[in-house]
């Protein structure tokens, strides 16, 4: 038996800028045991970076001292010892980031990765779609340029928003508009590329709705956050008057929040992040919950390297998987760099990564050299989850 001595949090930076703001950084936690073992985890930043890097320290006053290869006894204590775990998503993020870091120690004490840990793959391979690819996109004809891009790159599906600037309210103007895009995306595509359309999360039910009956004929796979995400009323709304796959689950933080999603029919393709659900502790009791429901699951990995290691690893496991959302091929290299550019991504697939514990080794020096300062993030007028330059012609 290990115990934890010591939790880290790392913010790192670099000049090369990730695709968008809130991806610019990252929260990297490492945690150290008593004989030795080293383990990372990686927390979300979005515009709470210094935050995130305090509730760490906080978070870890719970665990440090404790068994490291407990993580399910030592998330249920600290479930109990934070009180507002699941309102806060400052203390998720901290508590999921120690927690992967937990198993990474497991894994590398018994000299497995996690995917054997949690009962073995179920695929050798995690097949994926873009996200990210459409910097600087504003016309249709743009987008169309870029979807081919991917397309030869082998992936065979790809997410976008094409909705600019529209929040809340949609008119005319911005259905005609987002029409476009779209249509010249599953034309440049063809029929065998699944087209997801992502709505992050900024549309009153009516609006969303009015989308949907839009843009069903381009046959979307999914529609993603289509309401606000505290917004469950207008989801039902939703439900009721459209009839394509809804996808949501990058904003939730505990198994019981997801479980009232599940259950009630609101999702169809869920996407957990295991960097805010809770980790590898919670994240393989979402798998299950909505295995029981006939819920696809496609994490949502939109940060950094580590996540995207962790989201690997539980693709491998999870019998009902969709697909992995990726940013791989959109990251700046330093980001990939991190994990010694060792989860390339081939003709839309990722390999499982098998060394042990997070199945993938960290590149402890450039780690060292991009440690900076917690800092605020500047707020600007493009709003920081876009993928940027995709406003451009609204602030001119
Ligand atoms: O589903 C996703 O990936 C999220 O909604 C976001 O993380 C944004 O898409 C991303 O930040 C854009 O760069
Ligand atoms: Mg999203």
């Amino acid at each position: 038996m290990a115990k934890i001595s010591e939790i880290e949090p790392l913010v790192l930076a670099h000049t090369e800028k990730g695709s968008a703001t809130w991806a610019s950084v990252m929260i990297v936690v490492k945690v150290v045991t008593s004989n030795g073992m080293v383990g990372y985890g990686e927390a979300v930043p979005t515009l709470r970076v210094i935050n995130v890097y305090n509730t760490i320290k906080q978070v870890s006053k719970g665990y440090i001292g404790k068994e490291a290869e407990e993580p399910e006894e030592n998330y249920q204590e600290w479930y109990k010892q934070d009180f507002y775990l699941a309102r806060s998503f400052e203390s998720a993020t901290a508590t999921s980031a120690i927690d992967q870091a937990l198993w990474d120690i497991v894994g590398k004490e018994l000299g497995a990765p996690i995917y054997k840990l949690l009962g073995g793959k179920v695929r050798d391979k995690i097949p994926v779609y873009a996200n990210g690819w459409y910097q600087d996109a504003i016309t249709p004809e743009d987008f169309a340029e870029k979807a081919k891009e991917v397309v030869k790159r082998g992936y065979k599906a790809l997410k976008f928003d094409p909705f600019g600037p529209y929040y809340n309210w949609i008119d005319e103007k911005g259905l005609k508009e987002a029409e476009e895009r779209v249509k010249a995306v599953r034309e440049a595509v063809g029929n065998d590329v699944d087209i997801l359309i992502e709505h992050h999360g900024r549309f009153n039910a009516d609006s969303a709705i009015l989308i949907a009956k839009r843009l069903e004929k381009y046959n979307p796979m999914f529609m993603e956050e289509p309401v606000h995400h505290e917004d469950i009323e207008g989801l039902r709304k939703y439900r009721q008057h459209t009839s394509l796959n809804i996808a949501l689950g990058e904003r939730l933080i505990s198994l019981k929040e997801t479980a009232v999603y599940v259950s009630e029919g609101l999702v169809n393709i869920l996407q957990p992040d295991l960097c805010n659900i809770g980790g590898i502790t919670i994240g393989r009791k979402v798998i299950s919950l909505a295995e029981a429901f006939d819920v696809e699951i496609a994490f949502h990995n939109a940060f950094g390297s580590i996540q995207n290691a962790y989201s690997l690893q539980m693709s491998a496991i999870t019998p009902n998987l969709y697909l992995l959302e990726n940013f791989y091929d959109w990251f700046p290299q330093w980001k990939r760099d991190i994990v010694f550019d060792e989860t390339k991504i081939e003709n839309g697939h990722v390999k499982v990564p098998d060394k042990p514990g997070i199945g993938v080794s960290i590149n402890e020096k450039l780690i060292e050299s991009l440690k900076v300062e917690p800092k605020e993030l500047e707020v600007q007028e493009e709003p920081v989850w876009v993928v940027k330059g995709t406003w451009k012609k609204y602030l001119t």
